[in-house]
């Protein structure tokens, strides 16, 4: 019995908004998403520069709501492109200050996140955590084999939401996360699809950078060759390329929108070029999921569909109609992850859980 309460900021920054939250023990006492429009995030040239900015954002949202800041006992962020370490809620430290300022593993917005954190609890006196970022790496040693020995594969993947499902998952099941073997399909505008054995995400698809099925804005996988040719056809500079891949690929590319909802809506209008890509996104999840059932030698619980993209219906329906003969389906629209950062805070400020110490490396 916990008798003690915490109070936690939680922070998650996206390409385009960051999302926040206050939470007393389990409960949300606020929450916002606060949208960032193109014109004030393009005007810098690397994540990293963003940091004034966004920091400004969140303390003004709490300014404004009248939300007593000296109140808190600890601050927690999604933790960003950092080495590859295994899950579990860390301490941020300065390594891995340094290594989210360098952005070690590549550019992407949740490596404000630990940055932000630490900054406002300094300010406190408070502990700054981060949980489960996307670079957690519990992947077999049979599945970093990619063809090309300098190019092993890798594990960035929306692993706080994943992770949270698939323990969502166990509690609708009534049986531990780590005696199940679950498929966690996370459908937002990127699309990972992991392998959950037993408690460890031993594959899945490097939903950042090339592989995979395309999603709203992402390409996946695309054919290697024809890939090469292109980078080497004097056409385009690396980062044209590297857009075509993360931000313009997939939906953006084929029907210039990363909103399922506006394809939706074109598909209702006849649109009949809308519908075959729609379709054809479907067919690669579909795809990814029963690769992920060989992985799990066939003896699979449950496949979870989660994401904003599990919101549509018609959607879910094109895949569950191809894979349900795996496992049962079981749908969770969305994504928890502020929840799932509070929750892994918790643990620790309820001494339930130790704090990691970054780096930790795997093995
Ligand atoms: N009700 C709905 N029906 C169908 N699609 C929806 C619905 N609501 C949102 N979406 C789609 O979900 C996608 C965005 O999902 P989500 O909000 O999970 O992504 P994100 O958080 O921006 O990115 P990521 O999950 O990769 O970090 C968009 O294409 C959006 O149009
Ligand atoms: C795949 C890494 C997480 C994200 O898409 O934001």
């Amino acid at each position: 019995m916990h008798t003690q309460s915490f109070r936690t900021l939680v922070i998650n920054p996206g390409s385009t908004s960051t999302k926040i939250g206050v939470f007393a023990d389990e409960q949300c006492i606020f929450e916002e998403t606060i949208r960032h429009k193109t014109e004030e995030t393009s005007q810098y040239n690397r994540i990293i520069d963003q940091f004034e900015f966004r920091k400004r954002t969140i303390v003004d949202a709490l300014d404004h709501e009248g939300i007593n800041i000296s109140k808190l006992d600890s601050v927690c962020a999604r933790g960003g492109l950092l080495r590859p370490i295994e899950g579990g809620t860390y301490l941020v430290n300065e390594d891995m200050l340094h290594d989210l300022k360098i952005g070690y593993n590549g550019e992407h917005a949740s490596n404000l996140g630990g940055i932000i954190a630490k900054e406002i609890a300094n300010g406190l006196n408070i502990p700054a955590f981060i949980v489960d970022p996307v670079v957690v790496d519990e992947l077999d040693a049979i599945a970093r084999f990619s063809g090309v020995p300098e190019i092993p594969r890798k594990s960035i993947f929306h692993a706080l939401n994943q992770k949270a499902v698939a323990r969502k998952v166990a509690e609708d099941l009534e049986r531990p996360y780590d005696q199940l073997n679950i498929i966690v399909t996370h459908m937002g505008g990127g699309i990972t699809v992991g392998a959950h054995k037993e408690g460890k995400v031993i594959d899945v698809n490097n939903g950042l950078h090339g592989d995979g099925p395309y999603s709203p804005e992402r390409a996946g996988t695309v054919p290697a060759g024809d890939l090469v040719s292109m980078c080497f056809s004097g056409e385009y500079y690396k980062e044209e390329i590297m857009k075509k891949l993360v931000g313009q690929g997939g939906l953006m590319a084929y029907l210039e929108t990363n909103d399922a909802l506006d394809v939706e809506k074109r598909i209702e209008a006849g649109d009949e070029v809308a519908r075959e890509v729609y379709d054809a996104m479907a067919y690669q999840i579909a795809k990814e999921i029963g690769s992920m059932s060989s992985v799990l030698h066939g003896k699979v619980d449950a496949i979870a569909l989660t994401g904003g993209l599990a919101y549509g219906k018609e959607f879910v329906s094109m895949i569950t109609e191809r894979v349900n003969w795996i496992a049962d389906c079981l749908i969770y629209p969305g994504e928890n992850e502020l929840q799932a950062l509070n929750e892994g805070a918790l643990r620790v400020l309820r001494e339930v859980e130790q704090p990691k110490t970054y780096p930790n490396p795997i093995g």
